[in-house]
């Protein structure tokens, strides 16, 4: 049982954005409570950054309306309840870590003692030893620990993470990933933006999958796959049948329906043989996601 009261910390209503005759983003929807991990996935160019500046206050929508903490966008209060992670964060190359994070604590006016122990948490858990060299000498991933750091240093109740694992190592989009975990486990909204889509399933509670401005499909993972998804029954039989393929001393045959095991069940016995085993494969989001974008281009 969580110990943190649920409440809903972004409301994003019929929300649309045009550049001149660009519909970038086009009547979205979505709302995300506290202690939630809720991603916004797409290819490139389907509006989630446009998406998350209007969110962040950084770009003004062209209709609808947005809240944060209850807050309007626009309202500067609401800076205060912020972390955004763009997805580009350019850093002062001659800055370290240390001095850069504790230059933006200054700014949010965070007391230096409680800023250099925030600052040493978040350095400490994304496992950035490196603290006072010059960040231009940094690789990529680091930089994006330091900027990670730098959305926490005003302890905000909302992070907007633009693509927080984008071109990261393995090793580094693991820890980057858990961690928005756990800040949501600590009772901290985190919406993301992502075309990573196996970090998206291992740690999103919900998502909404945009497409072409628009959201194609939005949900918890396994509603989006009850709605979307298509179950595949793998069965296993101890004759080959047409289509199969030899695994160890069995063949497996693929097919989406009860009704076409029912038909191998009898192919399999005509042969002289029997199904020995079926088992289902759910989609994984990232097939759910290319069959759900692909709706549209039939
Ligand atoms: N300032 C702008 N002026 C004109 N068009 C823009 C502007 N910003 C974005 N667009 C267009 O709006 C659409 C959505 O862009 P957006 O950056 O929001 O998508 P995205 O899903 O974040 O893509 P990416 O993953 O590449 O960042 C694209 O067609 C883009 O070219």
């Amino acid at each position: 049982m969580s110990l943190h009261e649920i409440s809903t910390m972004i409301t994003v209503e019929t929300v649309e954005k045009r550049y001149g005759d660009v519909r970038a983003v086009r009547d979205i929807d979505f709302s995300v409570d506290s202690g939630e991990v809720f991603g916004l996935v797409g290819p490139n160019g389907a509006g989630k950054t446009s998406t998350l500046k209007m969110i962040v206050g950084l770009v003004e929508p062209t209709a609808g309306h947005i809240t944060v903490n209850g807050l309007d966008p626009s309202d500067t209060g609401m800076r205060e309840t912020l972390g955004y992670l763009p997805e580009e964060s350019p850093l002062y190359d001659e800055m370290t870590p240390r001095s850069y994070l504790r230059f933006f604590a200054d700014l949010y006016g965070v007391p230096r003692p409680t800023a250099d122990e925030r600052i040493a948490r978040a350095l400490d858990r994304l496992e950035l030893d490196v603290r006072d060299r010059p960040v231009g000498d940094f690789s990529k991933g680091m930089k994006r620990k330091v900027a990670i750091a730098r959305s926490l240093v005003n302890d905000p109740d909302v992070l907007v993470y633009d693509e927080p694992a984008s071109g990261l190592d393995p090793a580094t989009t693991h820890t980057v990933v858990e961690f928005t975990r756990e800040l949501a486990e600590a009772g901290k909204t985190v919406l993301f933006s992502a075309h990573d889509l196996y970090h998206v399933e291992s740690v999103c509670d919900r998502v909404a999958i945009v497409r072409d401005g628009e959201i194609a499909a939005k949900g918890a993972i396994e509603e989006i796959r009850n709605r979307h998804g298509t179950v595949e029954y793998r069965v296993f039989t101890d004759v080959p049948l047409e289509a199969t393929t030899a695994v160890g001393d069995r063949w497996v045959t693929s097919v989406s329906s009860m009704d076409a095991v029912d038909r191998l069940r009898e192919r399999a016995n005509e042969a002289g043989g029997s199904v020995v085993d079926i088992r289902t494969r759910e989609s994984s989001l990232e097939e759910l996601f290319l069959e759900v974008t692909a709706d549209g281009d039939e």
